[in-house]
């Protein structure tokens, strides 16, 4: 296979905000499909599909909103489909809408394929062939730059290749400026749409730029699209994060690093692929919905190292198990501490907080990291523990009260009402303090009590908000007699870390990550001035 060198300048196609939302619980407001415009504006894709102005109020709501904006490296286009059967092009509303549409490209979408045009569309070939010709014609009549979308084109190619070529023909001789083959049901395979598009682009691409619309039913949504692009196709459709029907689209997110990073197409202005992390977790955001974190490129563990041989690698060459500088796609390296670390690992996450270890400091850390695994610990998730246990190991831990005893009181009332209270004895210096508070269970009653025993002398642990609590049970087996694990995450408003606490006594289990959460914040160094809202006189605390 050899690699076209494309001829027109390419064109990255952002279909976020229509194909985007037909996946299953993808669903944005009018103003927050703005913002998403905007970024992807901010990130240079050439095109943003913004959705089907003909279809329900809140497209309409948009494109009043994107009419509004100017945009400094996109276009708007609005989409839509081939007239309806026995209605003249330049009367089906839909096509009318788009005409009237501020969008000077609009995108339709045709059939191609047999089956839908006996089962859905219910026309015969011939019949289908005016559809697409004098919608795009009418479109370009009004000024419009015509994208053509051939939908189901590979299922058709496969089916009756002469006629899946007809409907292109008819839509280049229309006028469409821009032809794209779609894999509507995701169920090509990559040499499939690499002859495919070969065989387009031999026979048209000297009148039109040619496309890919692919989907990842059949896992090769990317591979695809970047296949398609080998075999000569200029622009490229997807979505953000791969978003989409059923499995989604080919994600754009890959697909533009891979272009860029692997296959030396720059699709974005200079300089603007390192804004792509930043734009995924932005449209996941607003989606509500986690960043995949094995994402490629832009995922949390995209570049997270955790075998210790890998971590000793990255530390002399980073090219050694890394296939691209995580910073060229605005991501950043992580290396997790685990018990299948060695002691370069223990040597990177020191440096990171700011702690010097030796040689052999760090082999009996990770002796002891390796140990507490065993006993149900895992570092990965709590590095704010993991850093407390460097500082035990290296002399450099500053606890924050020295515990007498503390105490926890579940009640059943008549009625049906349960109280819970706890009671805590600490000291820190010389000065003993007991504190009792209620809470709505055991935890939050300890925590209450802890925090307000050691609040006059860290003031500003207030400020830490304690922002996920997760119990594991290690071996189930035992019952209730199993041992306990507890994750808790904290955040001081900028930073979240994660400690734990292990036990057969969940309560003591989550005694020991309340404290070490909470003693992660206080280490020298890190008091006060660098917590987010602390006030002024915590500075000498
Ligand atoms: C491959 C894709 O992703 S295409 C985009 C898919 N996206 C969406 O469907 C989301 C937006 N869709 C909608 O809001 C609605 O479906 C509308 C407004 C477009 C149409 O709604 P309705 O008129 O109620 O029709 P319905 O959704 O049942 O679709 C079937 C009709 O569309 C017609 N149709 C389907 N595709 C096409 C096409 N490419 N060209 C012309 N007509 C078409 C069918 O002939 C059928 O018409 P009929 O009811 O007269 O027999
Ligand atoms: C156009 C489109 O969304 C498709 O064919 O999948």
């Amino acid at each position: 296979m050899t690699t076209s060198v494309p001829s027109r300048p390419f064109e990255l196609y952002d279909a976020t905000l229509r194909d985007g939302m037909q996946g299953e619980g993808m669903s944005l407001s009018a103003e927050e499909k703005l913002r998403v415009a905007r970024k992807l504006d901010e990130l240079g894709v050439h095109l943003i599909e913004a959705g089907f102005p003909a279809s329900n109020p809140k497209e309409q709501e948009l494109f009043a909103l994107l009419a509004q904006e100017t945009w400094e490296s996109s276009r708007i286009a609005a989409f839509g489909m081939t007239r309806r059967r026995d209605v003249r092009a330049d009367q089906d509303p839909a096509l009318r809408i788009l005409a009237d549409c501020f969008c000077d490209v609009t995108t339709i979408v045709g059939k191609t394929w047999g089956l839908h045009l006996e089962k859905v569309v219910r026309v015969d070939p011939a019949e289908n062939l005016r559809l697409i010709a004098d919608s795009v014609a009418f479109l370009v009549g009004e000024g419009k730059r015509v994208i053509y979308d051939a939908e189901h084109f590979f299922d058709a190619w496969r089916d009756d290749r002469e006629y899946a070529h007809r409907c292109l023909r008819a839509a280049v001789e229309a006028g469409a400026d821009t032809i794209t083959l779609c894999d509507t049901n995701g169920s090509s395979l990559p040499m499939q749409v690499h002859e495919a598009v070969r065989a387009v682009v031999d026979e048209l691409g000297e009148h039109v730029r040619v496309g890919i619309h692919a989907h990842d039913d059949a896992g090769c949504g990317v591979a695809n699209s970047l296949l398609a692009v080998q075999a000569g196709a200029t622009h490229v459709q997807g979505t953000t994060n791969g978003i989409g029907e059923r499995t989604g689209n080919a994600n754009l997110t890959t697909i533009t690093a891979d272009l860029e990073l692997k296959m030396g197409i720059r699709s974005l202005p200079e300089g603007r692929l390192a804004k792509l992390t930043e734009t995924a977790h932005f449209v996941d955001e607003l989606l509500n919905r986690p960043p995949r974190t094995t994402q490629p490129y832009v995922g949390r563990n995209a570049f997270a190292h955790k075998g210790g041989l890998h971590v000793a690698g990255i530390r002399a060459d980073a090219s050694t198990f890394e296939h691209v500088d995580p910073a060229t796609v605005g991501n950043a390296r992580d290396v997790l501490v685990s018990e299948l670390a060695g002691k370069g690992t223990v040597i990177e996450k020191a440096a990171e907080a700011g702690l010097s270890v030796d040689d052999a400091q760090a082999v009996r850390i990770i002796d002891r990291v390796k140990e507490l695994e065993h006993r149900g610990y895992q570092f990965e998730a709590a590095d704010g523990s993991f850093e407390l246990l460097l500082r035990r190991e290296t002399g450099t831990y500053d606890p924050l009260f020295t515990l007498e005893s503390w105490r926890v009181i579940v009640e059943q009332r008549a009625g049906g009402q349960v109280e819970t209270e706890a009671t805590i004895k600490i000291w820190i210096g010389d000065e003993r303090f007991v504190r009792t508070a209620e809470g709505n269970g055991p935890v939050h009653a300890l925590d209450r009590a802890l925090r307000s025993a050691i609040g006059q002398v860290h003031p500003h642990l207030s400020d830490i908000e304690l922002v996920n609590f997760k119990v594991r049970i290690l071996d189930e087996t035992k019952g209730t007699g199993a041992v306990t694990r507890v994750l808790i995450d904290a955040s001081d408003g900028n930073r979240t870390w994660g400690s734990i606490g292990v036990g057969e006594n969940l309560i003591g289990a989550s005694w020991d990550a309340l404290v070490e959460s909470l003693a992660w914040a206080e280490q020298p160094g890190r008091r006060g001035p660098q917590l987010a809202a602390a006030p002024a006189e915590v500075e000498s605390a």
